[in-house]
């Protein structure tokens, strides 16, 4: 059983984070999301959506196995209670491969890092962002 490792925010759910998963799920036998506390969301504008909430709906999604909630001060616990084989970092995550991997070693963790593709909209008007989603609920709403 190869296990492959997805994380982030999944506030809004779009076909992106579809993509995302079924790309991150065809690398191996079994896929586990991180799913990042709002308290950790400090890039961006924190999730409208709360933690067990975006948990729940990241869980429902076919292409994954398990979804949690990852730990709020150390995001390589929740990898080191998976031991998967791989993760898989979405394309636009902010998070350095090589400062992953450094870190990884230096725990003794063997487990190798790769990158998603990005998915564009296969029509027009897709919206493949949560922020852009959030902007154009203000937007049409006010
Ligand atoms: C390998 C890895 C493990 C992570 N584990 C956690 C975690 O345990 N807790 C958490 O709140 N966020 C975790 N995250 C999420 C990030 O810290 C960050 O909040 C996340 O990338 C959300 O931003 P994004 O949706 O823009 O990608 C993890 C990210 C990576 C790459
Ligand atoms: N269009 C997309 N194509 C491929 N992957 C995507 C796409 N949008 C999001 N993802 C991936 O899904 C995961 C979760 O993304 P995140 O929750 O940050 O959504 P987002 O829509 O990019 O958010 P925001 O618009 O607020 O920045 C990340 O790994 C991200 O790279």
């Amino acid at each position: 059983m190869k296990r492959v490792v997805a994380q982030g925010t999944f506030d809004i759910l779009h076909p992106g984070h579809v993509h995302y998963l079924r790309e991150a799920r065809s690398m191996g036998d079994e896929l586990h999301v991180i799913v990042a506390r709002s308290g950790n969301v400090t890039h961006k504008s924190g999730p409208v959506i709360p933690d067990q909430q975006r948990v729940e709906m990241v869980s429902a999604l076919e292409p994954v196995d398990e979804a949690r909630l990852g730990h709020p001060d150390d995001i390589f616990v929740p990898i080191e209670e998976i031991e998967p084989e791989l993760i898989v970092l979405g394309h636009d995550q902010h998070h350095e491969d090589s400062v992953i991997e450094d870190e990884l070693n230096a725990r003794g963790i063997d487990c190798k890092v790769t990158r998603a593709t990005k998915h564009e909209a296969a029509y027009d008007g897709g919206i493949m962002s949560s922020r852009q989603i959030a902007d154009r609920i203000i937007d049409r709403r006010s």
